[in-house]
């Protein structure tokens, strides 16, 4: 491989993806990620260059210290991105920590700038740890993407890998040491330390893809006003929950506000609106965060409470009952005197069909309607005729 070729084809494309990550930046200056992500492979760019240009006698203060700094803020950079991306929350002190940790790296550096082997050293090791903690903080990232997140590791491990082996090779080959503190046989090394870098630097744009369809999926998922899940993704759950949990019992649940078209005539479609967010707020903290719970209909939810006995069930529903009409007495000044109706019917998935227990439940809400409201009706399964 003609190294030269190769660096000049490694500092165009991260200069590329550089400024691509900055304009993406630029269209969503609230993704800071893509901003520090981009600073990486410009760092990345200027301290090659500057490494570079060593045989043409520049001060050693800008081809050696700060080349090496900035070859070391491209990996700090990308970490930072990632935190940022993730949206990890540090404590002043542990951030006042890693700038500290910097600091002092960075003062090693400049004491040893004088001796190319000895920074050459420094700096694969700092570069190696940086991209090990990149590894570890993907791992309790957000991306939910296995394939994405195993191979962005798998090349964070590869490069702190190729760094400590280049670390190894320079003590090994102390006494024949070129320029750049290097032992010739650092070659391979420090072609794939370029490449793994170009590499990073392609692979951190799909981040912004992964992004945006994560926030489209959840989007399609929830319901604009209650942020429950809607009807479409709570029958998903639904399946799922059939298909994965077979054995488990559980409780379905068709809820209804009670004369909420009065709700509305009376005091307006905003407060009609407040009370079905208020119902769904309600609901979601009353029940189980493992139980599955959407917003099927205008000012109707339905619930699948999971790991439960019909009695419970029924207990459940009457608590849900008692605490819309208690806490949902007012809305602001108001006096809405909300109320809420429940159907609920006990099934084993493995035996009962899900179609039919949805059908049960809400002929059992309806009942609950026939019998004055604000109860609840309990069915028992039966099969379809
Ligand atoms: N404000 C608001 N109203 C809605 C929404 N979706 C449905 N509605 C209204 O909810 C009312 C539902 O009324 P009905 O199903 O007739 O029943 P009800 O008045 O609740 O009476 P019962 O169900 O018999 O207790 C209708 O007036 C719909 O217009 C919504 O998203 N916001």
């Amino acid at each position: 491989m003609h190294l030269p070729t190769v660096i000049l084809l490694a500092l165009a494309t991260n200069f590329m993806v550089g400024l691509y990550l900055y304009l993406l930046y630029r269209r969503k200056p609230k993704d800071r990620c893509f901003k520090l992500w981009s600073y990486s492979c410009i760092c990345f760019v200027l301290g090659s260059m500057l490494v570079v240009l060593r045989p043409y006698q520049l001060p050693e203060l800008l081809s050696f210290f700060l080349a090496d700094c900035l070859l070391l803020l491209a990996p700090v950079y990308v970490l930072a991105g990632l935190i940022q991306f993730s949206r990890f929350r540090f404590t002043k002190q542990r951030r006042q920590y890693g700038f500290m940790t910097l600091a002092l790296v960075a003062l090693l550096f400049f004491v040893s700038h004088p001796l190319p082997g000895v920074l050459s050293i420094l700096v694969a090791l700092a570069i190696a740890f940086t991209f090990c903690l990149c590894a570890y903080l993907l791992q309790k990232s957000i991306i939910t993407e296995p394939t994405f997140t195993r191979t962005l590791q798998t090349v964070f491990l590869l490069h702190a890998m190729v760094m400590l082996i280049q670390a190894a090779l320079v003590v090994m080959n102390w006494q024949h040491l070129n320029i750049h503190g290097l032992p010739e046989s650092s070659v391979y090394t420090l072609i794939s330390h370029i490449l793994l870098t170009t590499l990073t630097a392609l692979l951190l744009p799909w981040l912004s893809f992964l992004k945006l369809e994560r926030k489209l999926t959840l989007k399609s998922q929830r319901d604009g006003l209650t942020r429950l899940a809607n009807r479409s993704h709570f029958f998903t759950q639904l399946a799922r929950y059939w298909q994965q949990h077979a054995t488990t019992p559980a409780a379905f649940m068709m809820i209804d506000i009670d004369l909420f078209k009065t709700v509305n005539d009376t005091y307006g479609h905003a407060i009609g609106d407040q009370a079905i967010s208020l119902v769904a707020k309600l609901l979601s903290k009353q029940l189980r965060s493992n139980d599955i719970i959407g917003r099927i209909g205008g000012e109707e939810y339905a619930a699948l409470l999971i790991d439960i006995d019909e009695a419970t069930a029924l207990k459940v529903g009457q608590r849900l009952c008692q605490q819309v009409a208690k806490q949902l007495e007012f809305i602001g000044d108001l006096q809405v005197n909300l109320t809420i109706s429940i159907g609920v019917v006990h099934v084993l998935p493995f035996k009962h069909d899900r179609t039919r227990a949805f059908k049960l439940a809400d002929e059992a809400l309806y009942a609950s309607k026939q019998a004055g409201r604000n109860t609840v009706t309990l069915a028992t399964y039966i099969p379809s005729p």
